[in-house]
This record gives C-alpha cells, sequence and structure tokens, in this order.
C-alpha cells in the first residue's frame, strides 16, 4: 500500500477498489506515457556529479523521481524545477553536489542527512555509492518492504572500497536502514561483487565510478546477472557524459576517472510503462498507437515490439509510431528475460489461449513484492492457472471471473490488474494509486484511452474521462 492509502486507512476512511474498466470492444487510441524512470533517475545521479550545471528536458515526474529529486537536495545537490515543452510537467535544472564537500556551508564533516528511499530500487541502490562522496553521515531507510529488498551487494561494496557503512544499532546491516560515513573521496580501484540479484548494484557503482580518485574496475562473481538492458542503459548513458567505459569483457566493466561532463538531455518516454497501453491492444482486439517511439534506445521496453508480435499482435514502427493492433487470440509462448515488463506480460499470458513460460526472473521475488508469488496469487484467484518455477511462471488458459487484484504496493501488480479487468468483466483493482510510484496519472490515461473516440470505433462501458488529456488523444 502506498504511504498516502496507508495514511487515508489509518485515519479511518478505507480506500475504495478502482473499478477496472471493461472494454466492450475494441480499443481504438493514441497514447502517450510520462518520461522513462530508468533514464530521469540516472540523468539525476550524472547531473548531481557533472562539471556544470545540466537539464533534463521531459523527465518523469513521479514518487520514485522525486525520492531520487530528494535525495540528491539532501546530498547538496540544487535541483529547480523550469517551465518545459513536456506534456507531463516541467523540465529540471541540475546544480552539482561539490564532491568532497558537505551540504551546508560550514567546513569539516556535513551534517548527518537522512535519505526516504521509498520503495525505489534506484534510489536505494544509486544513492548509497554517491554519499559516500560527501563527507559525513548519511541514513538511509524506505517503507516497511523496502527493507525486505536486497541491499547486501551494495553495503558490501562500499565496505571493500573503505567506506563505513553501520546498522542504526552500529553493527553490520545486510539491508536498510544503514548509515554511511563519507570522508569526501573514495580510491576506487579493482572491486568484486555479486550482482545475481540486481543489475542495479553495477549500475549504482558505475554511475559514480569516473569520481572515484582511481577510476573503478568492477567485476561481477556469481549467478547471471538479470535485467542486462538496464546496464547497458547505464553504459549507454555515461558515455553520452564523456565518461570512458570498456564493458568489452563480460562481467567487467572498466571506468576510467575523469569528470562527469554537464549535460542537456531530452528523457525518452517510458516504453516498459508504456507497456499496458499497449496490451490492451491485445486485450480488447483493438489498436493502441504510441508516437514518440524512439529509433534508438537501450530501454527494456523496446523488446515490446518482439513480444507482442509473438503474442500474435500486429505491429509496426513507421515515422516514429508503434503501432500495435491485436489479432482474434492472444498467443502464449515462452518469454525469457523480460525483466520490468514481466507482470505486464504475465497479464497477457493470463488471457491467452495457450500456455506460457517465463524465464530468467527469479530475481523479481526481490522486486517492489515477491513478484512470482503475487502474480500467481492474483491471477489464481480470479480463477486462473499460474504455477511458480525456479525461475519464472507457467501460466495455462483458464477462463478468469471477477474478483480484486491486490496490488502490494507494486505498481506494475496494479497495471497487470487493469489489463485484466479490460478482458474480464468485474476486476476491481486494490490501491491503484501506487502507480504513482512511476506513472501518478495512470487512472486518467487509461481512462481517456477507453473513452469512446470521434469514429465510434473505441469505447468501454465506463464511459469517457477524457477531458483535458495531455497523453492520450482518440482518434
Ligand atoms: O536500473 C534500473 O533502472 C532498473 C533495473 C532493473 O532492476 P533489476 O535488475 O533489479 O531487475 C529493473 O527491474 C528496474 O525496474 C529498473
Ligand atoms: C523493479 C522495479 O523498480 P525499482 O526501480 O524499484 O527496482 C520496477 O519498476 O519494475
Amino acid at each position: 500500500m502506498t504511504a498516502a492509502a496507508a495514511a487515508r486507512e489509518d485515519a479511518g476512511a478505507p480506500v475504495p477498489h478502482w473499478p477496472a474498466p471493461y472494454a466492450a470492444r475494441p480499443i481504438n487510441a493514441t497514447v502517450t506515457v510520462p518520461g522513462s524512470k530508468s533514464l530521469t533517475n540516472r540523468y539525476l545521479v550524472l547531473a548531481a556529479l557533472a562539471d556544470g550545471p545540466s537539464r533534463l528536458r521531459a523527465p518523469l515526474h513521479s514518487r520514485d523521481s522525486a525520492l531520487m529529486i530528494d535525495a540528491l537536495r539532501n546530498l547538496g545537490a540544487t535541483i529547480t524545477e523550469v517551465p518545459g515543452d513536456g506534456a507531463f510537467g516541467p523540465d529540471l535544472e541540475v546544480v552539482p553536489l561539490q564532491q568532497g564537500r558537505p551540504a551546508g556551508p560550514t567546513g569539516g564533516s556535513g551534517p548527518e542527512v537522512r535519505i526516504d528511499c521509498g520503495l525505489a530500487g534506484t534510489v536505494m541502490r544509486f544513492v548509497p555509492p554517491l554519499a559516500a562522496l560527501r563527507s559525513g553521515a548519511s541514513t538511509f531507510d524506505g517503507d516497511p518492504h523496502a527493507r525486505k529488498r536486497p541491499m547486501g551487494t551494495i553495503i558490501e561494496a562500499l565496505k571493500a572500497l573503505g567506506v563505513s557503512v553501520s546498522g542504526e544499532d552500529g553493527g553490520t546491516p545486510g539491508s536498510l536502514p544503514f548509515i554511511v560515513e563519507g570522508t569526501g573521496e573514495v580510491r576506487g580501484g579493482h572491486l568484486v561483487i555479486d550482482a545475481s540479484a540486481s543489475s542495479q548494484f553495477v549500475s549504482a557503482l558505475l554511475l559514480v565510478g569516473a569520481r572515484f580518485t582511481e577510476g573503478l574496475h568492477l567485476e561481477h562473481v556469481g549467478k547471471p546477472v538479470p535485467s542486462l538492458d538496464h546496464i547497458t542503459m547505464t553504459v549507454a548513458v555515461l558515455r553520452g557524459a564523456g565518461v570512458v567505459v570498456d564493458d568489452s569483457v563480460p562481467n567487467h566493466w572498466v571506468v576510467s576517472p575523469g569528470p562527469i561532463r554537464a549535460f542537456d538531455q531530452q528523457i525518452e518516454q517510458d516504453l516498459s510503462n508504456a507497456g499496458p497501453f499497449l496490451a490492451a491492444a491485445l486485450a480488447s482486439h483493438g489498436t493502441v498507437r504510441v508516437p514518440g517511439w524512439p529509433a534508438g534506445t537501450q530501454q527494456v521496453g523496446d523488446l515490446w515490439r518482439s513480444i507482442l508480435a509473438q503474442m500474435g499482435a500486429s505491429v509496426s514502427l513507421e515515422d516514429g509510431v508503434l503501432t500495435v493492433t491485436g489479432g482474434p487470440e492472444i498467443k502464449g509462448g515462452d518469454f525469457a528475460d523480460t525483466s520490468e515488463l514481466a507482470p505486464t506480460v504475465a497479464a497477457l499470458c493470463a488471457l491467452a489461449g495457450s500456455p506460457s513460460r517465463l524465464t530468467g526472473i527469479a530475481h523479481l521475488r526481490g522486486h517492489e513484492t515477491d513478484r512470482l508469488a503475487a502474480l500467481v496469487t492474483e491471477i489464481n484467484r480470479l480463477g486462473g492457472d499460474a504455477e511458480e518455477t525456479s525461475d519464472g511462471l507457467v501460466i495455462r488458459p483458464r477462463k478468469l471471473h471477477a474478483g480484486v487484484v491486490h496490488s502490494y504496493a507494486d505498481h506494475r501488480m496494479a497495471t497487470a490488474g487493469a489489463i485484466l479487468g479490460l478482458a474480464v468483466e468485474g476486476v476491481q483493482v486494490e490501491d491503484i494509486a501506487t502507480t504513482a510510484k512511476t506513472m501518478p496519472d495512470f487512472p486518467r490515461l487509461w481512462a481517456d484511452m477507453l473513452a469512446p473516440d470521434s469514429n465510434g470505433v473505441g469505447g468501454s462501458r465506463e464511459g469517457s474521462t477524457a477531458e483535458g488529456s495531455a497523453g492520450a488523444a482518440k482518434d
């Protein structure tokens, strides 16, 4: 449950479930979604470490980006909202923090700062190495479930780099909360980690590696690193800011010491978050178009083009518009390494006419919730047939019925419930507000997508709340 929902429940007013709109007819809509969480939070970190002021154009404004902004401000960066052209909020100007200096104007060790990570993996993994470059103590904590997310690799990595990390009781922590005691510089050099629980451990260290005195030679040892696309994105973003990164040897990344160039960067829309809208084309046997699809991107969401085609949709990318038209039936199949796309894929598999196997996603047990357990529980709660395997899910066709889909404070569980509701009448989603983690506008964008279009092709039984739409347009 989100903090806002919890606060309302504490106040005695239970939050009503969200009646997921049922698509009585094929959807026909054009949808633009807000900026990428992964790109926004990477560029914010880089801007905080850069050699001058930077600008992020059309960034994401959501709980995860707000947490990142607050964290970087607490560490001494100045971040200002300035008017921009984005449909979902202002641009951001970032004046970097001064490495080695405390947040305040005094010399010596800076005041203790507290960093709220919420449930944001990017904040809890990317910010501690940055706090190590500041002089002073930074205490990290987050939502109740954040304390269960894997953090040991970052804690051990910082300690191996000579940074003091302790629990609030003075002992050695294995997870949040913990205190990073920075001295203002980190020597760097060769560092061996096990990043099999999250790619974010690698990204976190690479993002700051150029500011270590000797740079960083990061080596992964252990089971394969998941979500490799996100590391490719980190390397690309770093190179764009003039950082020299050698990733030519598998499981080794060498970041040369040097400046991070200030930048003026347009943020791509979030292709992972475009997923539920594209999935709606399959669930309703209609058509959804997403304009502004990047021609070349490191976002894992670009995989929608192949995944949805494999599921029987016709998919085309012309003049930057991705058009997805659902076939008469959703096809199940084998889907490997779908990373953060998996909850959306699983929702479609639960609506498919043939069995599916999702593999390479064991690490989803450490995401916002244990996503494998949550997906099995919620699909089966609606009468489906889903089963956990050691590294994923098996989902077999079975007719679903009405019911409540629980969100577990997980934005992608909530949007998975919305997809199921398009095809199954009477689905309700508990705590739809949790989508604010990466897409505060989700309920409005979803309603806009479903509103009857001008030629009467699309529409839903819920009717339209399409007024004032910034991101969804009907044809
Ligand atoms: O670096 C990033 O921006 C992300 C990396 C991935 O984490 P994992 O490697 O833990 O899956 C992904 O699932 C997450 O949503 C965002
Ligand atoms: C795993 C996810 O988020 P986080 O950045 O919190 O790890 C996600 O958005 O699917």
